[in-house]
């Protein structure tokens, strides 16, 4: 699926982060087209020789870590010394993540990673987040869990399949609600209010968790660090 900004910019990004893989690193491998680019560097790192291990996010990723050649393991015999991954917005370091539905599994590698490397390009920065946050629920879950981010003074709109009539069902074999809250002041308590409401399996804010921001521009990368 193509988001964002250009391809150039994303690639930039994501080329800038597989140079920090250290020889010998586990590394997370998020999902999404500008994680991509960070994989197949990765591929290419792997055929000259670099020794690393993958644990993919979805099954995108892992189909694409597969076709380039990364190696692969599981969060049961490895933790991530770092994960990569994108974001659909970023503002001082927090973020709103899974465009692509996968938040659920990147945000279990990246906490289990000692460093988060953020991937976006520059059309994704923003003072204060403003996206549609998916919030990904048990199916029984969908209309209980709606009518609370609605309580919230959320908007949610079940997120439906591009291709066939119906909604967009995870990896994980659950449904997504993408909730509308206009700007969040307080991204904090929102992602703790709505981490306790009962059938939300994970939602896609992803507070104080990034280490690095790599913002690619079409001809350019700058690195942002998060203490
Ligand atoms: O579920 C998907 C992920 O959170 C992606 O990392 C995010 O949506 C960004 O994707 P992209 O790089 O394609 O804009």
């Amino acid at each position: 699926m193509k988001r964002g900004g250009s391809e150039a910019a994303k690639r930039q990004a994501g080329e800038s982060a597989a140079t920090v893989v250290e020889d010998g690193a586990v590394v997370g491998l998020g999902t999404g087209s500008t994680t991509a680019h960070a994989i197949r560097a990765l591929g290419e790192a792997v055929e000259s020789g670099l020794d690393v291990q993958g644990i993919p996010t979805s099954y995108q990723s892992r189909e694409l870590a597969r076709e380039v050649g990364v190696p692969l393991t599981t969060l049961d015999d490895a933790s991530p010394d770092v994960a990569i991954d994108g974001a659909d917005q970023a503002a001082n370091g927090d973020l709103v993540k899974g465009g692509g539905a996968a938040h659920a599994r990147e945000k279990l590698v990246a906490d289990a990673a000692d460093r988060l490397v953020i991937v976006v390009d520059d059309s994704k920065l923003a003072d204060a987040l403003s996206v549609p946050v998916p919030v990904e629920v048990l199916p029984d879950a969908r209309t209980p869990v709606a009518a609370r981010i609605s309580e919230l003074g959320g908007e949610p709109d079940l997120r439906a399949a591009e291709r066939k009539d119906g909604p967009v069902v995870t990896d994980n074999g659950n449904l997504v609600l993408d909730c509308d809250f206009g700007t969040i002041d307080d991204p904090v308590g929102l992602a703790t209010t709505l981490s306790a409401i009962p059938g939300v399996v994970e939602h896609g804010l992803f507070v104080g968790m990034a280490d690095e921001l790599h913002v690619g521009s079409a001809d350019d990368v700058t690195v942002q660090r998060f203490d």
